[in-house]
């Protein structure tokens, strides 16, 4: 991870998560450390099945079904997560740490009305009076851009846009310091999804927590936040600032291969560059760099040698070429 001066409010070091399946153990994380620090959103950005979803569910605890954390640390500030008694455990969640899962209709209770949902999670974790909790309900609903009219609506009369506004509703009702977004809006249209991300980033900046943004959507992440992390098969290949991502030379292959992905518009067409090939098997990684089958300028001992994370002008970079000046100073020539 990118050392800091500052406290992280989340702290994961090389954390590894497993699915014991009956054709074998499925890799999921392996062996991943970042931080995140106050008041910062950090992406973390993949192809689907590269990890990201697990890492949320860890950073809560919740990791799910044959899914266990075979090493490493989870700290919320400052404090490991997997040593908490239950107890504890209940109190940080929601209050120091809260998540937005991917579909709102899956995280809302369908036959409690908006007011209840928001008053029962601040009661069960704040001695305050119901009146108190209900007045809280209103000025959330007024912080998401809900008309407070909506407390008395159940989850099926409301938009999925709403809906999802809700979900944030909650998870800030608590105040956390860190809340987890996956993919928040990924089932919603393109209009409504620009104005829940620009209302995430207004909250936000009202009120000083830290995201841990999950996306695969990179054109997406780059306006939200300042930093992010590439997942490929269950590896961080690359820790860099957004604003680094504004010219392709100087990242891993595969973060270029990601930003070429982008949909670009031309004179007359969309040009789309997918990268090719597919995402490998988690239960029989491929030895070296996982990403080595599928790496247009892969080397020899791309094939059999695992790279190491090297510093590249203030990134992270876990890849071969950055450790060959002269070969990589070639390749960023020939790829421009
Ligand atoms: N319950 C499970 N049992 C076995 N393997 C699983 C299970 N859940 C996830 N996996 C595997 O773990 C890997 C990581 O999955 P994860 O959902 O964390 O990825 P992701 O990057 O969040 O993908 P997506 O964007 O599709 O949600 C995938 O290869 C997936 O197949």
């Amino acid at each position: 991870m990118l050392e800091n001066n500052k406290t992280p409010v989340l702290e994961l070091n090389q954390v590894s998560i497993v699915y014991e399946t009956s054709n074998g153990d499925v890799q999921a994380v392996n062996k991943v450390s970042f931080a995140i620090y106050e008041n910062e959103i950090m992406a973390l950005v993949g192809e689907s099945g590269s990890g990201k979803s697990t890492i949320a569910y860890a950073v809560m605890r919740l990791l799910r079904g044959s899914a266990y954390l075979t090493e490493g640390t989870v700290k919320i500030l400052g404090r490991d997560i997997y040593e908490m008694n239950k107890k504890d455990l209940r109190t940080f969640r929601w209050s120091q740490v809260s998540m937005v899962f991917q579909s709102a209709m899956s995280a809302l209770n369908p036959v409690m009305n908006v007011e209840q949902q928001i008053v029962d999670t601040i009661l069960s974790h704040e001695k305050i009076t119901r009146k108190e909790a209900s007045m809280r309900a209103a000025s959330l609903l007024d912080l998401v851009s809900i008309d407070r009219k909506h407390l008395r609506s159940y989850p099926h009369e409301l938009s999925g846009g709403m809906r999802q506004r809700v979900v944030i509703a909650i998870a800030i009702a608590l105040k956390p310091q860190l809340v987890i977004m996956d993919e928040p809006t990924t089932a919603l249209d393109v209009v409504v999804q620009r104005s829940i991300l620009d209302q995430i980033q207004e909250i936000q900046r009202k009120q000083h927590f830290s995201i841990l943004f999950i996306s695969h959507d990179f054109s997406l992440v780059q306006e939200l936040a300042s930093r992010i992390a590439i997942m490929y098969a269950g590896r961080i290949v690359e820790e860099t600032t957004t604003a680094s991502l504004e010219v392709l030379d100087g990242h891993h292959p595969y973060t270029q291969g990601l930003l070429r992905a982008i949909p670009k518009l031309t004179a007359d067409e969309i040009v789309i560059e997918g990268i090719p090939g597919s995402p490998p098997n988690l239960i029989t990684l491929p030895t070296g760099c996982a990403f080595h089958p599928r790496c247009p300028v892969a080397l020899e001992t791309c094939k059999s040698v695992k790279p190491l994370t090297l510093e590249h002008n203030g990134a992270l970079i876990e890849c071969h070429l950055f450790d060959r000046e002269e070969e990589n100073a070639k390749w960023q020539k020939e790829i421009r």
